[in-house]
């Protein structure tokens, strides 16, 4: 009997398309070896983004269509995923201990921003990454309460701070620092120049994503600090009534003027769950935000809809995706974050920390 080769192996894996990162597996170098011993196949997968959320049902896939190619009667996927650096604007220094930015922005107040934020930034985690969280919403820092923390951030040298640690995720807020009824006057400049500071003097220990939870609104402040904090990508979060998708366009336009690519929409509020009956209804309108990211051509991320447990969890100090992990909601997040993480893995590579040093020597 002729035995399996590799080329069969390999066409089965060009046949699946995997859903993130819309390309098939050998087009996507997520294939990195794959080992034939009689009837046994072994494939080793590498994924730029992290799958544990999905690595079951991926398993579950190749191992049908590898199972049946005759001559096979034993598969086995092993699958890792490996975060690097991702390019961000030009001429912007990388934050130590830092691999990837993600902004998450909102062209007005209210859409649900920052709930998002910390939701994404958990799920990512429970994807299996290194996350922290910088809440740059300095009007109104809400991520102290959302991650039930009370506790200041520690400081070892009196210069630097450590992030705070909750729910596995490293964080830092201004909320940490100043009383939540002092009523701050922030003026343009200051802002700036107390996110910077919060950002850089901020210990951050092998993050493979940083979610900054960006002031709302689409002003200089934001804009300074879209062209001074180093992004590699962002998200914006929108609702569906047409003054919000307006708005959000805004910040689409905002990230595009200072070359930061814009990862995708998330639409939030979308559809209301009845706590009572479970009658869905939309109550803001319904495909506004999917509309609106084809029109801009860029992603719909998905859509979370408008659930009073959603409140309640990140009221408590617990968001959904820590409260209910296997929930729907919980799935929700896990399934965007995967998006969003695979969405940056296709981009260009930050190489600006790794060219080595060209020394010319005079002969
Ligand atoms: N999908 C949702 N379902 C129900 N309530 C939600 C949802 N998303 C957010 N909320 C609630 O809406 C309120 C506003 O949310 P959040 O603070 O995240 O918005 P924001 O856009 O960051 O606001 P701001 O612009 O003031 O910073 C909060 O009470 C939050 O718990």
């Amino acid at each position: 009997m002729v035995g399996v080769s590799q080329q069969q192996i390999e066409t089965a894996l060009k046949e699946y398309i995997d859903p993130y990162l819309q390309k098939d597996l050998v087009s996507a170098k997520t294939v990195k070896n794959i080992q034939i011993e009689g009837n046994a196949v072994t494939v080793d997968l590498n994924f730029g983004y992290p799958t544990k959320g999905y690595d079951e049902v991926l398993t579950k896939q190749l191992q049908a269509k590898l199972n049946a190619i005759a001559g096979i009667d034993s598969v086995n996927i092993r699958i890792e995923h490996k975060v690097v650096a991702h390019a961000a604007q030009k001429g912007i220094t990388p934050l130590p201990g830092v691999k990837n930015i993600i902004a998450v922005a909102s062209g007005k107040g209210g859409v649900g921003k920052s709930t998002t934020a910390v939701n994404l930034a958990l799920a990512l985690a429970a994807e299996g990454a290194q996350v922290g969280i910088l809440d740059a919403d300095i009007y109104g820092p809400s991520q102290p309460r959302m991650l039930g923390v009370k506790q200041q951030p520690d400081s070892k040298d009196g210069k630097s701070l450590e992030p705070v640690m909750s729910h596995n995720l490293q964080s830092m807020s201004i909320g940490y620092l100043i009383e939540e009824e002092t009523p701050m006057i922030w003026r343009g400049p200051m802002v700036t120049q107390a996110l910077e500071q919060l950002l850089k003097d901020t210990r951050w220990r092998d993050l493979d994503y940083l979610i900054v939870d960006l002031p709302p609104g689409t002003g200089d402040i934001q804009l300074t600090l879209a062209q001074k904090i180093p992004v590699s990508g962002a998200v914006i979060i929108t609702t569906p009534q047409d003054i919000a998708l307006l708005d959000a366009r805004k910040g689409l336009k905002m990230f595009e003027k200072v070359n930061v690519p814009v990862l995708g929409i998330i639409e939030n509020m979308s559809i209301h769950i009845c706590s009572q009956c479970g009658h869905e209804e939309y109550i803001f309108g319904q495909g506004g935000g999917l509309r609106m990211a084809q029109e801009n051509e860029v992603d719909f991320l998905g859509a979370l809809p408008l659930d009073i447990t959603i409140r309640e969890q990140a009221d408590s100090g617990k968001p959904s995706v820590i409260a209910d992990p296997n929930g729907r909601i919980a799935q929700i997040y896990r399934e965007i974050a995967r998006r969003v993480a695979a969405k940056l893995s296709l981009q260009a590579k930050d190489y600006t920390t790794k060219f080595p040093t060209i020394k010319i020597l005079n002969s």
